[in-house]
């Protein structure tokens, strides 16, 4: 049943920059199709079975608006969730820079050092107008203990890679914080950590 909550549901938030990609990435990834009209989301998401070491995960991704330095990091973005897709775009310095932000607003609200995450170099296809060095996004997600990808959602190019990423990142449990599905009444309060 689609949307069901069985012991292998993960949830998944897609943060990120506005225009940085985020939706583009999960519309190719859960609908294999790519547009390239921009509407500015709110919320969605979206259901997508993840298949880790020959078991299916029943992912929920839950794609955010944009966000700024001056954003609030929702509590819904931090209870009850098991991974982090981080998105930047590589012809973006700017939207790089506020990954770090994003990350380091998560793991505070959490009481955590670290969290599963995978950190995306998004619209890797534009490599002409590229801002953000390879090497500065595999150091990035290393300085925080995430894994790291760059993915066009117009080629689709590593979009499928990128989610499987952060499945792998969740199921190696990177910091023990993996969060068990919140019940759907959980009383208010910071991260499930187990
Ligand atoms: N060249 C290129 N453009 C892309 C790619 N992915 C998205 N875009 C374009 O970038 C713009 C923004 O894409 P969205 O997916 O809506 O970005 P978003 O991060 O969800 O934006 P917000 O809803 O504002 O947070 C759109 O015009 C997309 O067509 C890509 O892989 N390559």
């Amino acid at each position: 049943m689609p949307g069901a909550v069985t012991l292998n549901t993960r949830k998944i938030v897609v943060l990120g920059s506005r225009s940085v990609g985020k939706s583009s990435l999960v519309k190719q990834f859960v609908e294999g199709h790519y547009s390239d009209v921009y509407y500015p989301n709110t919320e969605s998401s979206a259901n997508k079975v993840i298949t880790y070491n020959g078991t299916e995960f029943p992912c929920e991704l839950i794609d955010t608006a944009g966000q700024d330095e001056f954003s609030q990091l929702n509590s819904r973005y931090a209870i009850g969730i098991h991974g982090y897709v981080l998105v930047y775009s590589i012809a973006s310095r700017a939207s790089f820079e506020m990954v770090q932000i994003i990350y380091d607003k998560i793991v505070d609200y959490c009481g955590l050092r670290t969290v599963p995450a995978v950190i995306v170099g998004a619209k890797a296809d534009l490599n002409a107008c590229r801002q953000v060095d390879a090497m500065d996004g595999a150091r990035l997600a290393h300085a925080n203990g995430a894994a790291w990808i760059e993915a066009s959602a117009l080629r689709d190019e590593n979009v499928g890679k990128a989610f499987e990423l952060c499945l792998a990142e969740i199921e190696r449990g990177t910091a023990g914080a993996a969060a068990p599905p919140a019940p759907p009444d959980a009383p208010g309060g910071k991260c499930v950590v187990m």
